[in-house]
């Protein structure tokens, strides 16, 4: 066939499966009309599941793979539980009859609020007037005074943290918070004409850009930075000025918009770089029952020792669950603080009704500042058949030490967490370890292959070069890799000068026997905030491994795991167990007992396997059969 007809043909098919798309969707709204007359939660995750597990079986037969199938999916059903969100909110809010929506954002088309503005009205279906504003307070007072109905603010950002400029203007706004939305945000070097980094001169940026950008500036030392009041701003004048030596920082989709073309991608120092956006009306909206509903309110306590744990436990004792914990200076109050509270909660419910009388009586101040929709549509796991669940009620130490590894000081498994996996909770965790870098493409294979047969973490080595621009060049290789199949990452380091650097992007940090000696490794793993796995040191016992462990704990990382490559005995593994609360990872080899022993040790508590595949550098096949075995034999019986 030649290109032009298979082309047709492609064409032809997209076509169809649009179409079947916008029927899936109109269906998905049949299902909110009767989930509304015979009241019913939105989401059903149970159903989800079903649908999930049938989709990937039906998709392996026609020969897709079940990553493919579940991403697919993740992204149709996040939109159908929105939509029928939005219609659901619609009916119970209705608008003035407007048939324009207008909004006020930071910034010229293209910024990225004015992304995340677009984003949110999408599903409102109405024209959009947009004001463009050059500071927050311009926002505020367009939304007050009724020139905009919506106003969008970011509010946080994963990498550089809170924006207190918003959270101060909220303290004293009369607006209403009715929506939230995240922005994945993808910093690029824009240029206008055709020229390369070496000879650039001035960048013009907002100051949060350049923030979240530190790290790739710092190797830019010659270039001036100008800020700008927002990154379209920045856009706009470089586009104006066509010259080699300037450049912008902003998005790609924003740039196109000003006729720019990205030079460099992915600046930002932390790769999932994502703004929470909060959106605010002069109204407050009503948030149907059958929706997950977040509340944001702030409080001022008095400055007497335990007050904010007192009104903590308030939240506590009615079960509802905190997000978010902000603290800002009042002005004119020195020493005072607000602080603002997300909670996942129907303000109008019961529970929150009282939880926020009687924080009343205890607070100084406090004003709900709106009740909206969660945003948050987290993908629903698809189950790995379920376990029976161990119960391990371990004896009380006797000798009743309280180190803080001890199962003394802490009875349950300490729950670890990487990437968005677990390790110590009901199901075992399955990582797979690379023992030498394969390179990139191969990296993808591999990583591929993990996730199919159903591992979780992708462990590599990105520090055994000695050069650290390519370590770090191999780290965020791996991150990239992994989060296109959803997996999380470790590696290992052998010194506290690149644990930090690791730490920025890794999941999870290993230190290895050679290295578990060096105190000052052990007290810089301590220091950070990604789990680490620690082995047993070279030519030691246990209660040398433990003392390890001890030394990272104590430094504030309560996130810490054994990893046992030396295939501990039963009885020492039991020990083990009994003495300690940390989760422990066992190394497999790759033989024909790997299945029993994988369920021996998976019976006597372990709660991590690592199988190490040999990667191929020279063609070699890692032994994709024996990862499979395994989780068959941990998830399937
Ligand atoms: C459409 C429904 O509502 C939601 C969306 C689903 C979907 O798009 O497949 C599945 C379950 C619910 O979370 C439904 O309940 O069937």
């Amino acid at each position: 066939m030649k290109l032009d007809e298979i082309r047709t043909q492609i064409s032809r098919l997209d076509q169809e499966l649009l179409t079947l798309l916008a029927k899936r969707k109109a269906l998905s709204l049949d299902v909110a009309r009767s989930k509304l007359e015979n009241p019913k939660p939105i989401r059903d995750q149970e159903r989800e599941q079903t649908l999930l597990v049938a989709l990937i079986n039906q998709g392996r037969q026609l020969g897709l793979d079940a990553h493919y199938v579940t991403q697919i999916y993740h992204t149709i059903i996040e939109d159908s539980v929105l939509s029928q969100q939005a219609l659901l909110q619609s009916l119970l809010n209705p608008q003035d009859s407007t048939p324009a929506i207008s909004v006020a954002f930071l910034g010229l088309r293209g910024s990225y609020s004015n992304l995340a503005a677009r984003k949110y009205l999408s599903r409102f279906q109405a024209n959009l007037i947009e004001h463009n504003c050059e500071t927050f307070q311009q926002i505020i007072d367009t939304v007050e005074s009724g020139q905009a109905q919506y106003g969008v603010l970011p509010i946080e950002n994963t990498s550089s943290g809170a924006i207190n400029d918003v959270f101060d203007l909220m303290q004293h706004t009369s607006l209403s918070i009715v929506g939230e939305l995240t922005q994945p945000i993808e910093h690029c070097l824009l240029v206008a004409v055709d020229t390369d980094v070496s000879r650039l001169k001035t960048l013009y940026t907002h100051p949060q850009v350049y923030q979240q950008c530190s790290q790739y500036l710092k190797t830019l030392p010659e270039v001036k930075v100008e800020f700008c009041a927002a990154s379209s701003n920045a856009m706009e004048l470089v586009a104006g000025l066509q010259r080699p030596d300037v450049g912008a920082m902003g998005s790609a989709d924003g740039g196109e918009l000003h006729g720019l073309r990205p030079l460099v991608q992915g600046l930002a120092n932390q790769k999932q770089n994502m703004t929470r956006f909060i959106v605010v009306a002069r109204k407050p909206i009503e948030v149907a029952e059958q929706i997950p509903a977040k509340t944001t309110f702030i409080m001022s306590t008095g400055q007497q020792s335990g007050a904010l744990v007192e009104a903590l436990l308030v939240l506590r004792n009615h079960d509802i669950n905190m997000t978010k914990l902000e603290s800002r200076p009042i002005i004119g109050n020195p020493w005072e603080e607000m602080f603002y509270v997300d909670v996942i909660a129907n303000v109008n419910g019961e529970a929150m009704q009282s939880a926020l009388k009687e924080l009343g009586r205890i607070t100084r101040f406090i004003k709900v500042l709106g009740c909206y929709p969660s945003a948050e549509i987290s993908p629903t796991q698809i189950p790995s058949k379920a376990l029976s669940q161990r119960h391990q009620h371990s004896p009380v130490d006797d000798e009743g030490q309280q180190a803080r590894h001890s199962r003394s000081y802490k009875a349950t498994t300490t729950q670890l967490q990487l990437g968005r996996f677990y390790l110590g909770g009901d199901e075992p965790m399955i990582l797979a370890e690379l023992s030498r870098w394969p390179g990139k493409t191969p990296l993808m294979e591999v990583a591929r292959q993990v996730k199919e047969a159903g591992g979780q973490v992708l462990a590599a080595p990105c520090f055994d070069n000695g050069d650290p621009e390519q370590n770090m060049d191999c780290l965020r290789q791996l991150r990239q890799v992994a989060d296109q199949f959803d997996l999380a990452i470790m590696t290992w380091i052998s010194q506290p000068e690149t644990l930090n650097r690791a730490a920025e992007s890794a999941d999870a940090l290993l230190i290895r026997a050679q290295d578990a000696h060096n105190a000052e490794l052990l007290t810089a793993a301590g220091r950070c905030t990604r789990p680490v796995l620690l082995e047993q040191p070279s030519g030691t016992d246990i209660d040398a491994w433990l003392a390890g462990a001890e030394q990272i704990l104590a430094e504030g990382n309560q996130q810490v795991a054994l990893l046992d490559r030396q295939q501990l005995a039963l009885p020492r593994l039991l020990t083990l167990q009994q003495a300690t609360h940390l989760p422990l990872v066992a190394v497999l080899q790759a033989d024909s007992l790997l299945p029993a022993m994988a369920n021996a040790l998976k019976g006597a508590g372990v709660q991590g396997f690592c199988l190490p595949l040999t990667a191929g550098m020279e063609g070699e096949q890692p032994d994709w059969q024996a990862l499979q075995q395994l989780t068959h034999r941990l998830y399937q019986e």
